[in-house]
C-alpha cells in the first residue's frame, strides 16, 4: 500500500468508527460527533518511526485520568459478534475443545474471509500485514538468538502455533473459509493479531484486549493504535495502591489506562499521565521483558525498565530457597534481583548454618563481608563463563547491528564494510535466502529476505542486550568485591592496631 492508499484507508476506518459510535470526544461537555472521523477532539492517528510505527497523538493538552477514548461493544470484533452467524455458531458448537483463542482465531479469518461483506472490513484491511512476534520466526532468526532460553521460548511459540492451526483445520473447512484462509501462513497472521496473553493488568496480545466475558479477549478498533510504553513507578500495574491516580473530583478513583466498562457497556480508554498537545499518547499492556514483548507483540524497548536477563543457577540455589524460579534474574542496572541476592546467600552459608541465618537472609541483610564476598565472585563468574560460551561477544553484536541496519537501506554494502565480527552469521542468512556474499550487487533484498533481516535484528537486539545486563552484573560484582574487600583490609589493620573500626 502506497502512503495515499493508506491514509484513504485510515480516513475510511475513522469514518466507519464514528458510524460504529466510537469516540474521543466521549463526555457530555465535548464539542458534537463529527461524521466523518471518530478523532480529533483528543487524539488523532499519527507516525511514530522510532516508537511503535502508526499510533495516536494527543489533540490538544490531556490530563492524567482523563477520558480519551471509548468504543462501544457492537465495535468490538469477539467471538460472540461474529458468531452471531447461526451456521458458523453451529459449526463452532461441534468442536468443544478448542480454546478460546483457537476460536477468535477462527472467528477472525471467517471474517476476513467475507471482504466487503463484513461489518469490520474498514477494520480489518488497517490491519498490519505481517507480524514480528516469535512464532513468526524462522529456524535461522531463533537459533541467532543465541541463549539457551530464548531459543526454547522461541521453538515453543512456533510449536503452539503449529499444533493450535493443526486441531483447527476441520472447523475451519466445515465452515468452508476460502483455501488461502486454510494454509499455516494465515492461521499464524491471525494467531499473531489476536494471540492473547495473561497480564496482570490487560489481557493482551498483538492486539487483542481484556474483556469480562471471553479470555480470547476481543480486537477494538481504533483502541488497538496505542503504542506501548512501560509502566512507569508512577503508573505501575503492580503497585497495586497506585493503579489509582490521586486526582481531583471526578478523576479519582479511576484506573489510569482502561478496560470494559459494565455501565457504559464501552471499552473506555484514559489518559495514564499528562500529555501536551501532539505527544504520542502510550498505554501500557503491562509489564514485560524484553523477551515477552518480542513474544508477544515483535519488538523490544532499547531501555526496558522491567527486562531481567535470567541465568542458569543449580538446583541447589533454586531448592535452597522457597523463592519462586522466576524471581531470580538480573536487572538491566546489572544487580541482581532481591530474590537471587538472598538466595544465593543462603546457599553460600553452610548447611548446618542456614536455619540460623533464615530471618537475615529473607529480610535481605548482609550476612557476612566473606559471605558476601563469595556470592559476588560466584555471580561474576557465573556471567563470565555465560557470556564465553555464547558464540559472539557484545561487542560483536553491537557491530553486526550497524552491519544489518545498513543491509536493510542498502544491500550492496557489504561488498564495503568489514565483516570480520559475524561473517559467518551473515553468510549464514544470505544462503537461507539464496543470496550469496558475491550475489547481494542488488540495490533492495526481495521482500522476503527484508522481512527476515528485520525479525534478525530484533533478535541480535535482544541478544546484546542480554549481554549487556551480564557484563554489568560483572561490574556491579567487580565494584562490591573491591568496596568489602578494601573495608575488610580496613577492619584487620583497625584491630591490629587497636584503632576504632
Ligand atoms: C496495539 S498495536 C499498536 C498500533 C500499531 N503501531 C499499528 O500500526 O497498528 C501493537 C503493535 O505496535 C507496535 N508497537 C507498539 N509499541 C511499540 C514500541 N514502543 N516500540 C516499537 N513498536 C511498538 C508493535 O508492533 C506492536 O505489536
Amino acid at each position: 500500500m502506497d502512503g495515499e492508499e493508506e491514509g484513504k484507508g485510515m480516513a475510511a476506518l475513522l469514518r466507519w468508527a464514528a458510524e460504529m459510535g466510537i469516540s474521543d470526544s466521549p463526555t457530555s461537555t465535548s464539542p458534537p460527533r463529527s461524521h466523518s472521523s471518530c478523532l480529533g477532539h483528543s487524539l488523532f492517528v499519527s507516525d511514530f518511526p522510532d516508537a511503535g510505527g502508526r499510533g495516536l497523538s494527543a489533540a490538544r493538552d490531556l490530563r492524567k485520568g482523563d477520558l480519551i477514548l471509548r468504543v462501544p461493544r457492537a465495535a468490538l470484533l469477539t467471538s460472540e459478534s461474529v458468531l452471531k452467524d447461526e451456521r458458523l455458531a453451529s459449526c463452532v458448537r461441534s468442536h468443544p475443545r478448542l480454546s478460546s483463542t483457537q476460536i477468535l482465531t477462527v472467528c477472525l479469518l471467517a471474517e476476513v474471509g467475507k471482504g466487503r461483506g463484513s461489518q469490520w472490513y474498514p477494520y480489518l484491511v488497517q490491519l498490519p500485514r505481517s507480524y514480528n512476534t516469535l512464532a513468526n520466526f524462522t529456524n535461522f532468526e531463533i537459533q541467532t538468538l543465541q541463549v539457551e532460553d530464548a531459543v526454547w521460548v522461541s521453538e515453543r511459540a512456533v510449536h503452539r502455533a503449529k499444533s493450535d492451526w493443526k486441531e483447527s483445520i476441520s472447523l475451519m473447512q466445515e465452515m468452508d473459509l476460502k483455501p488461502q484462509l486454510l494454509t499455516f501462513r494465515s492461521w499464524l497472521w491471525a494467531l499473531s493479531t489476536i494471540f492473547t496473553v495473561h497480564s496482570f493488568f490487560w489481557k493482551i496480545s498483538s492486539r487483542t484486549l481484556h474483556i469480562p466475558w471471553d479470555n480470547a479477549g476481543c480486537l477494538c478498533p481504533v483502541g488497538d493504535l496505542f503504542n506501548y510504553a512501560a509502566p512507569d513507578a508512577e503508573s505501575s500495574p503492580d503497585a497495586s495502591e497506585e493503579r489509582y491516580a490521586e486526582q481531583p473530583d471526578c478523576h479519582s478513583q479511576r484506573l489510569t489506562d482502561g478496560g470494559y466498562e459494565e455501565d457504559t457497556t464501552s471499552y473506555c480508554f484514559y489518559a495514564r499521565k499528562r500529555y501536551k498537545e501532539e505527544d504520542q499518547v502510550l498505554l501500557s499492556y503491562g509489564t514485560y521483558t524484553n523477551l515477552d514483548l518480542l513474544e508477544h507483540y515483535g519488538f523490544l524497548l532499547g531501555d526496558n525498565p522491567n527486562d531481567k536477563a535470567f541465568i542458569q543457577l543449580g538446583t541447589d540455589i533454586c531448592t535452597s530457597s522457597n523463592w519462586p524460579v522466576d524471581s531470580l534474574y538480573i536487572q538491566p542496572n546489572g544487580r541482581p534481583s532481591f530474590a537471587l541476592l538472598c538466595a544465593l546467600r543462603l546457599c553460600a552459608t553452610p548447611v548446618n548454618h542456614r536455619r540460623a541465618v533464615g530471618c537475615q537472609v529473607y529480610a535481605g541483610s548482609l550476612l557476612s563481608v566473606e559471605n558476601e564476598l563469595l556470592v559476588m565472585k560466584w555471580l561474576a563468574k557465573r556471567c563470565h563463563d555465560i557470556l564465553e560460551k555464547l558464540a559472539t561477544t557484545a561487542e560483536d553484536d553491537g557491530l553486526l547491528l550497524i552491519v544489518i541496519e545498513k543491509m536493510l537501506y542498502n544491500p550492496s554494502c557489504l561488498k564495503y564494510v568489514d565483516l570480520q565480527c559475524c561473517k559467518e552469521e551473515i553468510k549464514s542468512f544470505l544462503e537461507v535466502h539464496g543470496l550469496g556474499m558475491e550475489g547481494i550487487g542488488v540495490s533492495q533484498l526481495p521482500m522476503k529476505a527484508r522481512k527476515s533481516l528485520e525479525r534478525w535484528k530484533l533478535a541480535v537486539r535482544w541478544r546484546f542486550g542480554y549481554k549487556k545486563m551480564l557484563i554489568s552484573c560483572i561490574s556491579y560484582c567487580t565494584n562490591t568485591i573491591e568496596r568489602l574487600s578494601s573495608q575488610q583490609y580496613c577492619t584487620k589493620r583497625n584491630n591490629q592496631t587497636g584503632m576504632p573500626g
